[in-house]
C-alpha cells in the first residue's frame, strides 16, 4: 500500500511477526527503507544497534580504539540520519546502552534527540561508578548473589555508560595512521591486526597516554580488567558478560533497547546473535551511523530478515546501495 508517498509492504512471515511492515520513502533525497514493529507482538523483541557516526579520526585513518575522538561533521549528519530513519520507521526505545567514549555518546543524544526521547535511561551495568565485576566472564547465575557482580559492586539504575561497550582497545597501534602502518608492517599484518578474530595488536606499555589505568575516567574499573590491547576474542569477552546479565534479560523483560557503540563492539556482538564463525567475522565490516534492526525470539535468537546483507540476519535501514558501499568503505581503509 502507500501512504503519503511511502510504500508500505510486510516484509516478515505473519506467523512471525505479526504487525512489522517496510516503509520504503525518501529522506534528503535519498532512498530508503525502514522497518517498524509493534512492541505488542508476540514472540518477538526489536533490538537496535548504531555504530557512532564518522569521527575526526575515522576520517584522518588513524587507529582509534579507546582514544575519545569527536564525531566529525559528517559524523554528525551521519547520527541525525540515523535519527531520523529510525524516526520514519516508528521506533521507540526504553532504555540505551552506551560507551564511556564520546563519539558514541553524542551519536545516541542524536539519535534520541531525533526521536524526542532524550529522557529514557542510558545504562552500563559494571560503569564508571563503582568497581565492576572480576574476569571479565559471565556467571553465578541469577539468584541471590546477583549474577557476575560482586554484591558490593552489582549495577544500579544510576549506572549510566559503561567501558565495557568501548570499542576494541587498539594497544600500541592507537594513533597510528593505518595506511602508514601498512607502509611500514605489510598489508596482510595488518589486517590480522585489525580484523583477525584472536590475534591482538601489539600491547601499549603502562607509561602510553593510551594506557587506561592512566585515564581517570577508569579509574574505579578493577585495574586488572584494564586491556593493554585486545583481539575481537577478548573484546567479546568484556562485553558479552554485560549483554547475558544486563541487555539481554531487559529485552527479554519487554524494554525495548538501543545500543550505540562502535564498530569491533558491534561486530562481537553480532558474531554471538547471528551465530558467525570466526573465519567469516574477519570480512565483516560495520559502517558509521547507520541502524541495524534485529528482531528476536524470547530466547533473543534472531528472527531472520529477508532484507538482511548475510551473513548479517538484521536489516540495515536506509538505502541497501549506500550501506554496501560505506561497508565497503571501512574494509578499504587499509588497501
Ligand atoms: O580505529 C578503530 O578503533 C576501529 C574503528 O574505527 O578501526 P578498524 O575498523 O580498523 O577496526
Amino acid at each position: 500500500s502507500t501512504t503519503a508517498g511511502f510504500v508500505v509492504s510486510p516484509v516478515v512471515p505473519a506467523a512471525a511477526v505479526a504487525s512489522s511492515s517496510t516503509v520504503v520513502g525518501r529522506l534528503g533525497g535519498v532512498r530508503t527503507t525502514t522497518t517498524s514493529t509493534s512492541s505488542t507482538e508476540l514472540n518477538s523483541h526489536k533490538l537496535v544497534l548504531v555504530r557512532h557516526g564518522e569521527s575526526t579520526w575515522n576520517d584522518m585513518n588513524i587507529f582509534t580504539g579507546w582514544a575519545d575522538a569527536s564525531l566529525n561533521e559528517k559524523g554528525l549528519a551521519e547520527a541525525e540520519q540515523g535519527g531520523k530513519l529510525l524516526k520514519l520507521g516508528g521506533y521507540e526505545f526504553d532504555v540505551a546502552y552506551t560507551s564511556v567514549l564520546k563519539r558514541a555518546i553524542k551519536t545516541l543524544w542524536i539519535v534520541l534527540e531525533e526521536l524526542d526521547l532524550m529522557y529514557i535511561p542510558i545504562k552500563g551495568g559494571g560503569g564508571t561508578e563503582g568497581r565492576s565485576f572480576r574476569g571479565g566472564r559471565a556467571g553465578g547465575g541469577g539468584g541471590g548473589g546477583g549474577g557476575p557482580f560482586r554484591h558490593s559492586e552489582r549495577p544500579s539504575e544510576s549506572f549510566v555508560n559503561t567501558w565495557r561497550l568501548n570499542e576494541r582497545h587498539y594497544g600500541g597501534l592507537q594513533g597510528l595512521n593505518k595506511q602508514e602502518t601498512v607502509d611500514n608492517y605489510g598489508k596482510d599484518q595488518v589486517l590480522i591486526w585489525r580484523r583477525s578474530y584472536d590475534i591482538p595488536p601489539p600491547e601499549c606499555d603502562e607509561s602510553s597516554e593510551y594506557y587506561p589505568g592512566n585515564d581517570p575516567r577508569y579509574a574505579n574499573v578493577d585495574r586488572a580488567d584494564l586491556p593493554r590491547t585486545e583481539s575481537l576474542k577478548t573484546t567479546g569477552e568484556r562485553f558479552m558478560p554485560l549483554w547475558e546479565s544486563e541487555i539481554g534479560p531487559a529485552i527479554k523483560s519487554g524494554k525495548r533497547v538501543i545500543i550505540a557503540a562502535h564498530g569491533n563492539t558491534l561486530r562481537a556482538l553480532v558474531k554471538h546473535l547471528d551465530g558467525i564463525s570466526e573465519e567469516e567475522i574477519t570480512g565483516l565490516n560495520i559502517p558509521t551511523g547507520v541502524p541495524l534492526v534485529y528482531e528476536l525470539d524470547d530466547d533473543l535468537r534472531v528472527i531472520p530478515n529477508p532484507n538482511a546483507i548475510a551473513p548479517l540476519q538484521g536489516m540495515y535501514l536506509g538505502d541497501l546501495a549506500d550501506v554496501k558501499a560505506r561497508i565497503a568503505g571501512v574494509a578499504n581503509q587499509t588497501k
